[in-house]
């Protein structure tokens, strides 16, 4: 079966197929206060966003997904540990089945109810997402965690929608959606360089993880687990799509923030 998140097919099937699974710099990775330094000389992160027009697609059951056209260049983030300028070509979630997990990166092993990734790819270098993704420095994610309690009002935008596509494959469209505001208040990060969470699992990601959470209502959790997919076969609902961490393998995670 192609791969996904069940006992059959899940993370621990992938490297059957994907041997880079075993890599030396693989992502999601328990963020632990022991393995991180704190990097004066890191940038604070400069994001050129502004409200855009976007498709919502309950991708196959791996989560949902929201694709931005990238053509012009309305969302751009440089700064903090990167080189240049990268563009945000989609953004997705991973989630569990309860508030306590769902998250894919944790901190001192606590995670959360779910996790936001904001995928941009390098366009100083690169000509187009698809040429950026298997490169060493081909992408960015910015990861924020996502914890229960007031509603968030931007992510609503999203999670309004959610019920239209819970079928798999179904999409719909969602136009003034601004990422700026699915950022968390504080711009305090922690950065390593990892790789997709998901198969073909490229070494290709500048990992930058928000600090501070944001906050959902349970309603919207709900929304957002609600989704269904076909995956494995039976028509059921998307539930735990996280990685578990994976080996730090002596690699260092900076800090922004003391
Ligand atoms: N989950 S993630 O952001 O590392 C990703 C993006 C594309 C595939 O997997
Ligand atoms: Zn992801």
């Amino acid at each position: 079966p192609s791969w996904g998140y069940s006992k059959a097919n899940g993370p621990y099937t992938w490297v059957s197929h994907f041997p880079i699974a075993q890599g030396s710099r693989q992502s999601p990775v328990d963020l632990r206060s022991s393995d991180t330094r704190f990097d004066a000389k890191l940038q604070p992160l400069n994001y050129h966003y502004m409200p855009t027009s976007s498709r919502i697609l309950n991708n196959n059951g791996f989560s949902f997904k929201l694709s931005f056209d990238d053509s012009s260049d309305p969302c751009v983030l440089s700064g903090g540990p990167l080189d240049g300028h990268f563009r945000m070509n989609q953004l997705h979630m991973h989630w569990g089945c309860d508030e306590h997990a769902g998250s894919e990166h944790s901190v001192d092993g606590n995670t959360y109810a779910a996790e936001l990734h904001m995928v941009h790819w390098n366009s100083s270098k690169y000509s187009n997402m698809q040429q950026a993704v298997a490169q060493p420095d081909g992408l960015a994610v910015i990861g924020v965690f996502i914890q229960v309690g007031a509603e968030h009002k931007e992510l609503k935008k999203i999670t309004d929608l959610l019920p239209m596509i819970t079928q798999q494959d179904s999409k719909i469209e969602l136009s003034g959606l601004n990422p700026l505001l699915l950022l968390p208040c504080s711009p305090a990060y922690w950065t390593y360089l990892g790789s997709l969470t998901t198969p073909p699992l490229y070494e290709s990601v500048t990992w930058i993880v928000m600090k501070e959470p944001l906050s959902i209502s349970s309603q919207q959790l709900e929304a957002i687990q609600s989704l269904y997919s076909l995956r494995s076969g039976k028509h059921e609902r998307l539930l735990n799509n996280y990685r578990p961490p994976q080996l730090l393998a002596g690699r260092e995670i900076r800090a922004s923030f003391k």
